[in-house]
């Protein structure tokens, strides 16, 4: 028989059959000499092979996270216009009021969307207002929700709303995609804001809607405006307050163990009240009233700084979301420098969520370590660049002693001849988990109870051994069956406060419903898809 070879296989290098296109894919990642490369590559690798570029995140969690979020996330949203290739998500600009079902509408056709991760680019991480530039916040955020719980990648939807940039720069870079005009008065917004959540509750009945990165002011009142109307919840107010609020649990324990003394003494100082400062705040009211005390007791074991110092009621003009924690039991010289503010309040940990670079520094560091046995100390703020102080730095002024979480990942270190393992505190933990466990019960809205459930889900998740190793978070690569144990606390406290719409889980124990869980979580297809396509 004469040979007449197929063209596709004409198109095969002849050994490729024997070679592992796997391997080659992360040497090719490898090899590019930055971050932000790293990132472009890992892009165009979702478009060829989006199968083979799920397989390999999730085989690769600890390497491939910190590019596709925090902190490489953050790079790539600086220089978005710079780096587009192609369309990889939904721009809904403030022209398209009036018109928004439409717009919708469009990404409809072919699309069941189940989550959508909505931001306005005001206050990317800790970089500020990147306007257009914010969508691969969404992006990132949906990879997570695919890797992390298991959600099918074509039931996602990233969303930027483009409502111009107050970042003028951007206005006068030719490269910029998006519309160059400032953004509009809050009337307007909350016109948009209302068409837009109507519009796609409407066209996708089953979606929940993450808020993320609006800044502070939007962030609090789109939660407040429709927490009970849609089903949506804020990822950096609720999301941030949950993962804090878990990691939390254990650094207390560990705290509370050296110090010889009841978690109910811990005293906790906030440096940043913003959407995630005041939200993580909230959150950690819990902490304490888990252990028998009042909401009010609670309160008063929490302080807030901001850039003008010690939040205190008396203070003129103060904005809304700041009056909860403002201390009313401090009447003295307004308390502007950290270290003053640290002597004062005597704090058993230090929260940062204020986007100050190095605001930790050895001075401030050493005192909490004169103050505590362990103190815990949690530089929150992304992505690295902003982060308030690095690991190796409070392993070193405290040595060794600090109980260390970050929003960004850093490395196990060692010091002294000891392995030390930092915590990562974000939020990435959380929102997957939220996200299958809402979709799964079909919950109406997301409660305080579902958000202070997951936490204490995730708490309660580390092993024996991360225990014995002193973790307060769980290692990364366990997060699919994290984000189970999370989902089935949140359809439990979804069941109690009567919020779920798919009543038959009602009647599953809780081995049989996290079976169904597990087995709900999407896989990469392993049919040959280790092969480029032809
Ligand atoms: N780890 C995680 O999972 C998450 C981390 N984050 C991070 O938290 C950070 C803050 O986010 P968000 O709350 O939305 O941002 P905001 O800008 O709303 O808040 C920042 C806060 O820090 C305060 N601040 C700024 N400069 C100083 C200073 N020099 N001294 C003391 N306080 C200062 C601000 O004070 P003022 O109010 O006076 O302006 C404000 O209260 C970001 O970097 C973000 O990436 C957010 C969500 C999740
Ligand atoms: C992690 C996150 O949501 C943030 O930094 O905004
Ligand atoms: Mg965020």
């Amino acid at each position: 028989m004469p040979f007449a070879p197929s063209s596709s296989i004409a198109r095969l290098p002849p050994y490729l059959f024997n070679t592992d296109h796997r391997h080659r894919v992360l040497t090719q990642l490898r090899s590019k000499a930055t971050g932000l490369e790293k990132y472009i590559y890992l892009n165009g690798l979702k478009e060829r092979e989006p199968n083979l570029f799920y397989e390999i995140l999730l085989a690769n969690m600890l390497e491939i996270v910190p590019i596709l979020y925090t902190p490489t996330v953050g790079d790539a949203c600086s220089n978005y216009s710079h780096i587009w290739r192609r369309p990889e998500g939904l721009y809904v600009t403030i022209e398209h009021k009036g018109h928004i079902r439409e717009v919708l509408r469009q990404w409809h056709a072919g699309h069941s969307a189940r989550i959508a991760v909505v931001t306005d680019g005001s206050r990317i991480l800790g970089l500020g207002d990147l306007g257009a530039n914010g969508l691969p916040i969404s992006v990132g955020k949906l990879d997570l929700y695919v890797a992390g719980a298991g959600i099918k990648p074509a039931t996602t939807l990233p969303i930027c709303l483009d409502l111009g940039t107050n970042t003028t720069k951007f206005h006068d870079d030719p490269l910029y995609l998006g519309l160059r005009r400032r953004r509009p008065d809050t009337p307007e917004m909350d016109e948009f804001m209302h068409e837009f959540m109507e519009a796609m509750t409407e066209i996708f009945p089953q979606l929940l809607v993450q808020f993320e990165d609006f800044s502070t002011d939007n962030a609090f009142r789109y939660l407040d405006l429709f927490r009970n109307q849609y089903r949506v919840f804020n990822d950096d107010i609720q999301g941030t307050g949950s993962v804090v609020l878990s990691g939390f649990f254990n650094a207390a324990r560990l705290s509370a163990a050296a110090a010889g003394t009841p978690l109910t003494d811990q005293r906790i100082l906030f440096f940043g009240a913003g959407s995630a400062g005041i939200g993580v705040a909230k959150q950690l009211l819990s902490f304490f009233t888990l252990q028998g005390l009042s909401v009010e007791e609670a309160k008063s074991r929490i302080w807030t700084v901001d850039s003008k110092g010690l939040i205190t009621a008396d203070r003129k003009g103060l904005q809304e979301h700041k009056k909860f924690f403002a201390r009313t039991d401090y009447d003295g010289p307004a308390l502007t420098k950290l270290e003053d503010v640290i002597n004062y309040v005597k704090p058993t940990a230090l929260l940062g969520l204020s986007t100050v670079r190095n605001a930790f520094d050895e001075q401030v560091v050493r005192l909490m370590s004169s103050l505590n046995a362990r103190p815990i100390i949690f530089p929150l703020s992304n992505p690295v660049s902003l982060c308030e102080v690095d690991y190796e730095d409070a392993i070193k002024w405290t040595n060794g002693s600090v109980i260390f979480a970050s929003g960004s990942p850093y490395k196990t270190l060692e010091y002294n001849g000891k392995r030390y393992e930092p915590g990562q505190g974000n939020n990435m933990y959380i929102f997957p988990g939220i996200g299958l466990g809402a979709i799964l019960a079909k919950a109406r809205h997301i409660t305080d109870s579902m958000v202070e459930q997951a936490s204490i889900a995730l708490a309660s998740s580390l092993t024996d051994e991360e225990k014995k190793a002193d973790l307060v978070y769980p290692r990364l690569v366990r997060i699919r069956d994290l984000s189970c144990q999370i989902a089935l606390a949140v359809i439990r406290a979804a069941q109690k406060d009567n919020v779920d719409e798919n009543l038959l889980f009602r009647n599953l124990s809780d081995e049989a419903l996290l079976e169904y869980i597990r087995a709900k979580q999407w896989q990469p297809t392993t049919l040959n898809h280790h092969l480029p396509r032809l």
